[in-house]
């Protein structure tokens, strides 16, 4: 008996020494020794709650820190005393320094260090004791260094998740014999993946620069091969070009850090905040005015001398049909009136942000009506017919979750294209920016009616475009507006066939696609991808690290999500702003997730397409809207609210709509949220 004491005090002792290698452990405030806890385990019965510690038959089998902003290191000697321990999560904490010993804990199967700041190299050894281990998420972190070639002596591993780190060389020639997933994308690997590791999906291969799946002529699989091709190409010009180079970056750097005392105002990310996780720059509407207002030098040099020259063009007013329009604008959507680049020209003017095809400027012309007009740079790879063409029919299309283009500036080297102003900005913004009242007003029913409307914007494109080899293209929360009821408004869509990839190899989201990281082209699954990742947005509330270029920061949701379907904690992933509020919808968020994980599927041969992925968040959509609807009859209350959404949710949004204001209108009381 006083031996069992005493184990039980040593577990208890074991976590305090373990939770003080933590800094930051205020979320832990529950790991105590208190009186009446006596001789205790922190799993006996009637012990109290150690918040993470996980117990079974009385004894610690693992340890769910996630997420709590831990920092410090871990104490793995702590650790080693449980006998029982088979799972570990550090993931999503703010842990550096080198990782800890982790495979002294030698009777673990399940081990996650992911979204943390962990550097160095793993020891050579690192596997070889680790036969019990199955899964181990080391990804989104700094490791560095070779991947041991002792992974082929980890007999039970099964997933191996070291995505986004600074792994570098060449893969080991063998995988561990049971591995099922293996991710190793976004690292600094060179050489040909080994035959014996390419019955993975190559996707979880992309974003190496070095690394060729199967070795093509075109491209080098070393380091040395590539620095050497590229010297030998340098001509003396070359060297200029760079020196010239270097000195317009370092001129827009001197621009860029002046202006960003503004952009800082603006940037969640260089908050203090509610100290969630790192939230990356959002930027959007409502923050900075910048140009000489009036001025127009917003239109670029160029748009205005181009002006000039066609000033022969009759005024704004005579301009009455579509694909007119005053100075060689043309308009292609009359939702908002027939107007001109002159009226662009004498436009109150700010900067809203600068986006993957170039920077957006909010106008607000002199009869009141705001637009946005986006200067784009890469829009060349169509025929200036082609290019018309296209953008007719974008500004034709009618769906009440399209934002349809209103006009268009057609020049060789730029594009200008005009979209109506929507003062509420982007779905990104509401979600990640300030959290002000538009933030509070996306609870649980409206997040599932931006889900919906996503859905069915982006089906509906599908069925329109479905020539195009991406129809969406650009799918993120940025490019998904909100009407003042909350509609969403989808935006940048259909622009796959005019874009220079060349030139603008990121500018389209799809690309970020794990197939086209993979050296795949894009397809049609790409966009049901991105709608995966934005149905993850809305239910965990977080920044998809998608969104960013190989930098760090924001959450690999899909990582996040699929592995917590796996292990059956997916409610830990919710959104606390709407899971405190509707926890009996944690059902329906967990089936919405369900589909949100499928269409994040790796292989895209696996997703579901389009259509099939919006009929089932029709279908989820209305199977939850039906639970708030009957919670909120059985507390006497609001019932008419919950009654016209299911409305909402049946009726198909299809109506011919033209503008946001008509669209608001139009809808009336047929909407939940407003
Ligand atoms: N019509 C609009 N009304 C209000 N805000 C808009 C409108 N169009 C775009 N925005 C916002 O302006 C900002 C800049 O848009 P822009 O399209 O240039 O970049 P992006 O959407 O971030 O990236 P990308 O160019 O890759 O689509 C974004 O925050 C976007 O949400």
């Amino acid at each position: 008996v006083v031996a069992v004491a005493q184990t039980n005090m040593a577990d208890a002792e074991a976590l305090m020494q373990l939770k003080k290698s933590f800094t930051n452990s205020s979320s832990l405030s529950s790991w105590l020794i208190t009186n009446t806890d006596g001789d205790k385990s922190p799993c006996a019965p009637g012990s109290h709650e150690w918040h993470g510690v996980v117990c079974s038959r009385g004894k610690v089998t693992g340890l769910r820190l996630n997420g709590l902003r831990l920092g410090g290191t871990v104490d793995v000697g702590a650790l080693v005393g449980f006998h029982n321990l088979r799972s570990v999560s550090f993931a999503g904490n703010n842990f550096s320094g080198p990782l800890p010993a982790v495979d002294r804990l030698t009777s673990i199967k399940s081990m996650f260090f992911s979204d943390n700041q962990f550097t160095g190299v793993l020891p050579d050894d690192f596997f070889s004791k680790l036969s019990h281990l199955k899964k181990l998420w080391l990804d989104h972190n700094e490791l560095s260094g070779a991947i041991p070639a002792s992974i082929a002596q980890a007999t039970s591993l099964l997933e191996l998740h070291l995505a986004h780190n600074a792994f570098s060389g060449e893969l080991p020639p063998l995988p561990p014999p049971a591995l099922k997933v293996f991710d190793i994308s976004w690292n600094d690997l060179e050489g040909v993946v080994p035959e014996a590791f390419r019955k993975f999906d190559a996707g979880r291969f992309g974003g190496n620069q070095y690394l060729c799946y199967v070795p093509t002529s075109d491209r080098p699989c070393k380091r040395v091969q590539a620095a050497a091709a590229s010297s030998s190409k340098r001509s003396p010009m070359a060297f200029v070009t760079l020196l010239v180079s270097v000195v317009v970056v370092a001129l827009v750097l001197c621009l860029c850090c002046n202006r960003s005392s503004r952009v800082h105002d603006f940037d969640p990310a260089h908050r203090g905040g509610d100290g969630l996780d790192e939230r990356p720059p959002v930027y959007m509407v409502k923050q900075f005015s910048t140009t000489g207002k009036r001025s127009a030098s917003w239109l670029g040099k160029r748009t205005r001398s181009s002006l000039r020259g066609h000033r022969r063009a009759a005024s704004a007013a005579k301009a009455d049909e579509l694909g007119g329009g005053a100075g060689d604008l043309v308009i292609v959507n009359n939702g908002k009136g027939v107007f001109g680049l002159t009226d662009l020209m004498k436009a109150a003017a700010e900067v809203i942000g600068s986006g993957g095809h170039g920077s957006a400027y909010k106008a607000v012309m002199a009869n009141g009506v705001a637009v946005v007009v986006k200067r784009a740079r890469d829009m060349n790879r169509a025929t200036k017919d082609a290019f018309e063409a296209e953008m007719k029919r974008l500004g034709a299309m009618s769906h009440a979750n399209l934002l349809p283009p209103l006009a268009y500036h057609y020049r060789r080297d730029e594009k200008l294209l005009v979209y109506e102003y929507i003062p509420k900005g982007s779905l990104l913004y509401v979600l990640h920016g300030d959290r002000g009242m538009d933030y509070a007003g996306l609870d649980w029913p409206t997040r599932l009616k931006v889900a919906v409307g996503v859905a069915r914007g982006t089906a509906f494109l599908h069925g329109e475009l479905a020539g195009h080899e991406v129809p969406h293209g650009n799918l993120k929360s940025a490019n998904i507006l909100l009407a003042p009821d909350f509609e969403p408004l989808l935006v940048d869509f259909g622009y796959s066939g005019l874009i220079n990839h060349m030139q603008s190899p990121n500018s389209m989201i799809a690309r970020r696609a794990p197939e086209c990281a993979a050296g795949h082209p894009v397809g049609a699954k790409a966009d049901v991808y991105c709608l995966g990742i934005v149905l993850l947005e809305l239910l965990t509330g977080k920044f998809p690290s998608l969104y960013l270029q190989n930098a760090k920061g924001g959450t690999d949701l899909v990582m996040w999500a699929t592995s917590a379907i796996a292990d059956g904690y997916e409610r830990d992933l919710f959104d606390k702003a709407i899971t405190s509020a509707w926890k009996f919808a944690l059902p329906d968020m967990a089936r919405l997730m369900r589909v949100a994980v499928d269409c994040v599927e790796t292989d895209a041969d696996k997703r579901p397409d389009m259509k099939v992925a919006a009929a089932r968040v029709e279908e989820v959509v209305a199977a939850a809207m039906a639970t708030v609807r009957e919670r909120h009859q059985a507390a006497g209350g609001e019932s008419s609210r919950s009654s016209s959404h299911a409305q909402y949710v049946r009726d198909g949004s299809m109506q011919r709509i033209t503008s946001v204001g008509e669209r608001s209108s139009r809808r009336g009381s047929n909407d939940y949220s407003s």
